[in-house]
């Protein structure tokens, strides 16, 4: 559970609070999608939970544990728990599907064998079963720079699986990609969420991809939580008054 008490983020330098005094609580189970126009504070959202931005002032809470003032040592291991997806996918170009699905086994692993690039014939496993859960089998040897944007976010997922996450943060993971695609990618995140249980967070611009597939949807404006509800509350005034 990620329980959120008046959490503020200000940039610095900046007179006004990204996000301003939000409060809430998401399960376990919930797929959570993220609306708001350019600069509503969704990505200083997604960002702060993991710390990735540090909150100016309130409590993050992620299973029993206040994540504001964790020391970084301590917010490696949660971050172990939680996986980010990227709208450039922030993969490594020049290495290959596998060797980048690879690199989501870091995070659990001594820092002297990252260097040495060592896998476990487990962790070889888990990402060849990861390639498949995401489609990607046929390609695990090309190098990812060779590949379309839907399929490098697909090895962005199968990364992600190999951290083993209990919670999904998506920074926009869609929004460099056609609808088409974008859609399949929603229906991926979303078959692995319900396999594995997970809490889903996930930004997105496409109003209607959030109705299909969120068991909830939260907006912001101005760092304001300003909705939080079910996608069939989110009707023609609802979506006026979030964009507006
Ligand atoms: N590095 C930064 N320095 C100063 N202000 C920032 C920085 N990043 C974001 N902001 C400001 O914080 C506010 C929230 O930005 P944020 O990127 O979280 O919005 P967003 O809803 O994710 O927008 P988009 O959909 O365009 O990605 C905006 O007013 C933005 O200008």
């Amino acid at each position: 559970m990620l329980s959120i008490s008046d959490l503020v983020v200000r940039y610095p330098k900046s007179k006004e609070n990204a996000i301003d005094h939000v409060s809430l609580t998401l399960n376990k189970g919930e797929f959570v999608c993220v609306l708001g126009k350019s600069g509503a504070g969704k990505s200083t959202f997604i960002r702060s939970i993991n710390r990735l931005m540090q909150p100016s002032s309130g409590l993050i809470k992620w299973d029993g544990t206040e994540l504001t003032t964790l020391s970084e040592a301590k917010m490696r291991q949660v971050r172990t728990e939680m996986v980010m997806i990227f709208q450039h996918f922030n993969l490594i170009p020049r290495m290959t599907v596998f060797q980048n699905t690879l690199t989501g086994a870091f995070g659990h692993r001594p820092s002297y064998k990252n260097l040495l690039g060592l896998f476990t014939a487990e962790e070889k496993r888990r990402g060849i079963e990861a390639l498949e859960q995401v489609g990607l089998t046929d390609h695990a040897d090309k190098r990812v720079e060779a590949l379309s944007g839907g399929q490098k976010q697909r090895v962005g997922i199968a990364r992600a699986l190999l951290q083993s996450p209990k919670l999904i943060l998506g920074d926009e993971p869609v929004a460099s990609l056609d609808p088409s695609t974008s859609r399949k990618i929603f229906e991926l995140l979303k078959k692995i969420h319900e396999e594995r249980e997970l809490l889903s967070i996930i930004n997105v611009h496409d109003v209607n991809l959030a109705k299909e597939f969120a068991t909830r949807i939260i907006a912001f404006r101005d760092g304001q939580l300003i909705f939080d509800g079910k996608p069939d509350e989110v009707d023609d005034k609802m979506f006026a008054y979030i964009y507006q």
